[in-house]
Formats: C-alpha cells, sequence, structure tokens
C-alpha cells in the first residue's frame, strides 16, 4: 500500500495528484488545501476517473503518508522577478503547514518557492533527517539546461546545481568540449528566464514541473538509485553547511542515499559558492 499526501492541490500539486492516480503511482491520496471549495472540486475530479484510489482530506492522515509532496503557497506573477522574493509570502503557509507534519516520517518533497529555502526551513521545522527532505527543482532546471544546449548543437549530460533560482549552477565542465565564459553566461541568463516565459504566457508552469516531480516519486518508491540534481541540507558538502542546495544525490527508497561530489570547475565553484552564500543568508533569516 502506498499512501502519497499532496499539501497544496493548485496548478502543480494537482496536477501531481492527477497523474499519480492516473499512473497508479499510489493507493491512497490524502489532499489538503486552505481552500475547502477547491479542494473539494480537486477531489471530486480525481475520483470521476473511477480508478481504484482511495481519498482522504483528513489532514491527520498526512503524517502516515510514505511520500508528501510540498506544494502550498503563492506562485509567481510577471510582477514578482525572482522565486527568492516569495520567501516572505510563503513563510507563514510553510510554518502552518509544517505543524501537520508532526509525527511524519515519510519522505518530503519540496516545491514551493523559494523551494531551497523551505527545505531547509522545513527540515529544521519538522526535525525530519536531511535525507528525508528532498527539494525539487534540479531536474527541472537540467532539462531546460539541456534544450539549451541542444539549440546550439551542444550535448552532454545536462545538469543544473546550486539555487532553484537566480544563482543556478549549469555545469558545463561534464560537457563533451569546453564552453567558453561568454556562452555561459548567455546560457545561465536563458535559464534564469526560462520558466516567466510560460508564467506570463499561461499563468504558471505546470506540465514540465509534473513530470518531473513524478519522476522522483517513481525513483523514489521503485528505488533506481540514480543520481540527479535535488536541493539537500548540506553538511559541508561542496564547502558549504546550514543551507539546502542543489547537488547531485543518488535517491532511493529512503530518499537520498549520498549526495554526490563532483569535480566541478573553477567557475563552477565561484558560482555554487555564490549560490550558498544567498541561500544560506535567507535561510538564517527564517530559521531560529
Ligand atoms: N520547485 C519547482 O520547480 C516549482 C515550484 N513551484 C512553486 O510551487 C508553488 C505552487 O505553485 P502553483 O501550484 O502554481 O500555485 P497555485 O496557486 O496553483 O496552488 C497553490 C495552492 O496552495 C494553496 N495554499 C495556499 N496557502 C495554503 C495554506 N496555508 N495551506 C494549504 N494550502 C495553501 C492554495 O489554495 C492553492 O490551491 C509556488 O510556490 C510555485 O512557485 C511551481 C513550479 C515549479
Ligand atoms: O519559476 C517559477 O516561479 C516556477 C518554478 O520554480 C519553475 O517553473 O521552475
Amino acid at each position: 500500500m502506498t499512501r502519497l499526501a499532496v499539501m497544496g492541490v493548485g496548478r502543480i500539486g494537482g496536477e501531481v495528484a492527477s497523474l499519480a492516480t492516473l499512473m497508479g503511482l499510489a493507493d491512497e491520496l490524502v489532499l489538503y488545501d486552505q481552500d475547502p471549495t477547491f479542494l473539494r472540486a480537486q477531489v471530486l475530479d480525481i475520483s470521476h476517473t473511477g480508478l481504484p484510489v482511495f481519498l482522504s482530506t483528513d489532514p491527520s492522515d498526512i503524517k502516515d503518508a510514505d511520500i508528501c509532496v510540498f506544494a502550498a503557497g503563492l506562485p509567481r506573477n510577471p510582477d514578482i522577478k525572482t522565486r527568492a522574493d516569495l520567501l516572505a509570502a510563503n513563510l507563514p503557509v510553510v510554518r502552518a503547514c509544517a505543524g501537520l507534519l508532526d509525527g511524519f516520517s515519510g519522505i518530503l518533497v519540496t516545491v514551493t518557492n523559494p523551494m531551497d529555502i523551505n527545505n531547509y526551513l522545513l527540515h529544521r521545522l519538522t526535525g525530519l533527517p536531511r535525507e528525508r527532505c528532498i527539494g525539487f527543482g534540479g531536474q527541472l532546471d537540467s532539462a531546460r539546461f539541456a534544450l539549451a544546449l541542444h539549440r546550439r548543437g551542444l550535448n552532454g549530460p545536462a545538469a543544473v546545481l546550486g539555487e532553484h533560482g537566480e544563482h543556478q549552477v549549469p555545469v558545463f565542465s561534464r560537457l563533451k568540449r569546453p564552453i567558453e565564459e561568454n556562452l555561459r553566461l548567455e546560457i545561465l541568463q536563458e535559464l534564469q528566464g526560462s520558466s516567466m516565459d510560460v508564467i506570463k504566457g499561461k499563468g504558471g508552469t505546470v506540465f514540465g514541473p509534473a513530470y518531473h516531480i513524478i519522476t522522483l516519486l517513481k525513483m523514489l518508491l521503485s528505488g533506481t538509485k540514480e543520481t540527479i540534481p535535488c536541493s539537500a541540507v548540506l553538511k559541508g558538502e561542496y564547502q558549504l553547511s546550514d543551507c539546502s542546495l542543489g547537488v547531485p544525490a543518488r535517491i532511493g527508497t529512503d530518499g537520498i542515499r549520498e549526495i554526490v561530489t563532483w569535480d566541478l570547475d573553477r567557475w563552477e565553484q565561484e558560482k555554487m559558492a555564490d549560490a550558498g552564500a544567498f541561500v544560506r543568508n535567507l535561510c538564517r533569516t527564517v530559521v531560529p
């Protein structure tokens, strides 16, 4: 029996709950949202698939979930420039929802922006071990990076580390040929703006994130031990601590099995250090 909880069943949470049902990933879904009318509508809509999934809206069922996807809170609109600008608005949401995770011992997948800071905050507020707190965003950024490379006729493993935000760190040193600084900066700038193009056009990103969240859930449920970029609470890895940041991590049924150390080049090391400093400073403002 697999129980999946989704907190915040809007654009992202709703799509994940729907896809998980369609793909038969969970036997039980616990859905939670602050808007009871909307929550009821989402539950009814999923139930009308007729698929054999037990649906609960009782928040006390969240604590027994195997995995909880946290997607509650405000998304960006074209007036909100960076994901970090959502921190103040989503802080009360994270604090309120952390209370519902009392006694939860499954794996928490944090999606709500600013995701890295929220993942760290939820780790601290819930006391969940860091291996069970996975911040989602690196897979999505990496897919966008792969597209940017492909458009330029470049190939190779595309991975983005660092912040899920302005301080993202595309890893160029693992590509087949050296990439000079100007092109790196051009691609970085393109990646920084890629989700805003979707937000401006349709109100928010959904298909891309939902696909990669589902892929992550499948990894967690099957234990394939793949290495993916995701945000992890760091204790000295990449010379960083007291924050959560995008790093390569081997995933298994218990969450993060190992944070993998890649040899980054000087440009990437500097960008990682900048990302770490930026996220750590924000973490300090929210963690007592
Ligand atoms: N990490 C990533 O790669 C991505 C992160 N995001 C982030 O995910 C979050 C959700 O985005 P969307 O689904 O597009 O937003 P949305 O507005 O469609 O859905 C958010 C849901 O959260 C609910 N909510 C708000 N406050 C709540 C509370 N205190 N308790 C329970 N539910 C609450 C709302 O009622 C709403 O249904 C945003 O912060 C967005 O920036 C979105 C896409 C990708
Ligand atoms: O950009 C945003 O606000 C939503 C998000 O995190 C993404 O799609 O990567």
